[in-house]
């Protein structure tokens, strides 16, 4: 466990690092042709996964990370224990400034984010026991961040 992330099990990190990369199939990325999928664990122990949905208004364009907690938290699940992202290229890519402020409303600040590269399977036919892939977590990816709980604190008196 790295100093940043909650615990995980290894099965749960396999099986939402496997979500992110089916996730991707179903990528709409008609205009950027750049694909990204990511997946959701929730507290218990479900998966749901996401994919960019890009649009020719091009500022329609959704993130793969932000499907994901769209369709979770519409579906009332707002408590999660992982979060897995994935592309094509082999460098993992990490979630965009937007995805990110997306993330620190629902996960807690140490919560683990697997960055996964695009050839992640590839990797793992090699040999690399990790497939190359990035621990990560919102405390790291959006320091002094803003969040619900600033909304909470008292205000000055002359407010
Ligand atoms: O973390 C990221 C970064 C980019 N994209 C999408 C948005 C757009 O469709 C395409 C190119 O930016 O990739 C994501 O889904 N997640
Ligand atoms: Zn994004």
């Amino acid at each position: 466990m790295s100093a940043t992330t909650l615990e995980l099990s290894v099965p749960d990190k396999e099986r939402v690092i496997r979500a992110a990369i089916e996730a991707k199939e179903f990528a709409y990325s008609r205009y950027s042709k750049f694909r990204v999928g990511a997946a959701l664990l929730t507290v218990d122990g479900q998966i749901i996964k996401g994919c960019n949905v890009e649009n020719a208004s091009y500022g329609g364009t959704i993130c793969a990370e932000r499907t994901a907690f769209v369709k979770a938290v519409s579906d009332g699940v707002t408590s999660f224990t992982a979060l897995a992202v994935t592309s094509d290229v082999p460098d993992a890519i990490s979630p965009c400034g937007i995805c990110r402020q997306f993330i620190r409303e629902f996960c807690a600040q140490r919560m683990p984010i697997f960055l996964v590269p695009g050839d992640y399977d590839a990797r793992l036919a090699k040999g690399e026991g990790d497939g190359g892939v990035k621990e990560s977590s919102i405390a790291e990816l959006l320091p002094q961040s803003f969040g619900p709980e600033d909304l909470e604190k008292p205000r000055h008196p002359g407010a």
